[in-house]
């Protein structure tokens, strides 16, 4: 491979939508936007960066081999014309490429090719494999085969995970505008270009993504959103950038590596946008007013057109984010504030102990993926206050039990003591204790518990105990330690009676490998 002379070799995604591929209406191939694309890949081949392209344009390209007007609307058929398509459209990489001599590789995945572990890093090393054999791996989703199950959707999220998959330093989202704006600039002449993204939940609210997209392609600036953010999280520095000039690629790297060199003047006024924009908007989603060094013009360079995503400064690590991003969950299991506060922080090492579990949704083995849920604030209403010492033998129960409810005050939710115990934080969410019935008195602390009398418990009314009626929101990902059966079981418990209700225990922790997407 060539010694690198612009800077340290960086592996680089790029992936290309439909619209840049084909015509919106003839389906004719963009030969000249694709073949600035191939000299780009090449001149950066021989700068000694690894590149991998992701082509979207099968279904494009079989419309055309098949002269048909519009994508169909059924699964098959979509699937017939991406297999009619898929050929001709590596056949074209191929011609262009190899007018350069660049060898290159196709890859067709879906998610479900890589939901097992063994089969995503199999993944992993033929990627590996590729790049360091200095061919240019070209991938698209395996549409023919693809069901919605196992479904990337969109080829932005597919470059995203693939960006996760092989720790590349970029992710260059190319499309038909050369950047993120405020609203579509094709319609709304004030539409501000943003340059620089650091929180994309903060984002969200200030640009509105739903007219962006083209008639061809299933993506968008709303995909390009979510992608951006799992690149980020990965550690990937993720651009928008237009298609139309691929070559603005050198630049925008020379651009950001010049500034993490540290060779910044004060900010000045961007130029080289192409849109009928004119104040360009640096909306960092912050409003520190030092100049943000991502956006801060370099001596000697103007800033090309683009928005940069900066990427996480603590990217997940490589199975938190096979986890979160390639998985599809099996099950869900449901976990109360307390847990959720824990997990939101980097020493818990996203792993749950099963005290902070409420219950378990669907079904779900070992080893397979869930979601982590919460139950939404429900409004239940107190409709008494326990005395004082009631307050803290329920206090004392909990703690024994390690529930990780919070301890004042404590309200008892039990009207007998045969059913559950739940025991209430101050702002009304329910932490449920495991009911009495469910547990061998011998082995847990219940077996103290003594029986309130009855002017001693409080009402608390609970709109459903079905988990499945349970209003919830889906706050995380993680890999299961024990069955959903095991873990209902175990459920709210501390993790050292594992071993005596399930007979074993592999593992103090009932879900390992969490990724909070959803702070508290
Ligand atoms: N896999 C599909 C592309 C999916 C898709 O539409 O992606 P995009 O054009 O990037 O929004 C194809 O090759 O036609």
């Amino acid at each position: 491979m060539a010694r690198p002379r612009h800077g340290p070799s960086q592996t680089i995604v790029i992936k290309l939508g439909t619209s840049s591929i084909v015509h919106e209406t003839t389906h004719r191939p963009l030969l000249s936007t694709l073949s600035a694309v191939v000299e780009t890949v090449v001149h950066l081949r021989e700068q000694g960066h690894k590149v991998v392209l992701v082509s979207s344009g099968a279904i494009g390209v079989g419309l055309k081999r098949m002269d048909m007007a519009h994508r169909p609307k059924s699964l098959s058929g979509k699937q017939a014309l991406a297999a009619i398509g898929q050929g001709r459209l590596i056949a074209l990489w191929d011609n262009l490429f190899g007018q350069l001599e660049q060898p290159i590789a196709q890859v067709l995945l879906t998610r479900g090719d890589i939901s097992d572990r063994t089969r995503y890093l199999n993944a992993v090393n033929t990627f590996r494999e590729l790049l360091s054999m200095g061919v240019v791996p070209i991938v698209n989703e395996n549409d023919t085969v693809s069901v919605s199950e196992i479904k990337f959707g969109d080829n932005d999220t597919l470059s995203a995970i693939t960006s996760s998959m092989i720790h590349a330093d970029y992710l260059f989202l190319l499309t038909d505008v050369d950047g993120l704006y405020t609203s579509n600039p094709r319609k709304d002449p004030s539409a501000t270009p943003i340059e620089t993204v650091s929180s994309i939940t903060a984002i969200r609210s200030q640009v509105s993504t739903s007219t962006l997209g083209s008639s061809l392609g299933t993506g968008g600036m709303e995909t390009k959103l979510i992608a951006a953010e799992i690149a980020m999280a990965a550690g990937v520095t993720t651009v928008i950038t237009s298609s139309k000039d691929p070559k603005n690629i050198f630049k925008i790297i020379e651009y950001n590596n010049a500034l993490r060199s540290g060779s910044t003047t004060p900010l000045e006024p961007q130029s080289g946008r192409s849109s009928p924009v004119t104040a360009s908007s640096s909306i960092a989603v912050s409003n520190v007013p030092t100049p943000d060094p991502l956006t801060t013009p370099i001596l000697g360079l103007p800033r090309p057109p683009h928005t940069v995503f900066k990427p996480s400064s603590v990217p997940l690590r490589d199975l938190k984010s096979w986890t979160s991003h390639t998985l599809f969950p099996s099950g869900s299991v449901v976990i109360d504030s307390g847990a959720h506060h824990v997990l939101s922080r980097r020493e818990s090492g996203g792993r749950l102990l099963p005290a902070g579990v409420l219950g378990v949704r669907g079904a779900f083995a070992s080893g397979q993926a869930v979601r982590i849920l919460i139950r939404r604030r429900t409004g239940v209403a107190v409709v008494a206050k326990a005395e004082e010492h009631v307050q803290s033998s329920i206090k004392k129960y909990s703690e024994e039990l390690g529930t990780s409810a919070p301890n004042t005050p404590l309200l008892l939710a039990s009207a007998s003591a045969t059913s559950s115990i739940s025991v209430m934080d101050p702002e009304l969410e329910v932490a449920a204790i495991p009911a009495l019935s469910t547990v061998d008195e011998d082995m847990t602390p219940l077996n103290t518990l003594k029986v309130l009398p009855e002017e001693d418990q409080v009402l608390v009314k609970n709109p459903s105990d079905e988990i499945d009626d349970w209003e919830v929101e889906e706050v995380g990902r993680g890999l299961a330690n024990y069955n959903s059966a095991q873990i209902d079981k175990v459920k709210g418990l501390k993790s050292s009676y594992i071993p005596q209700i399930l007979g074993y225990a592999d593992s103090e922790y009932v879900v390992e490998n969490i990724t909070i997407r959803i702070p508290p």
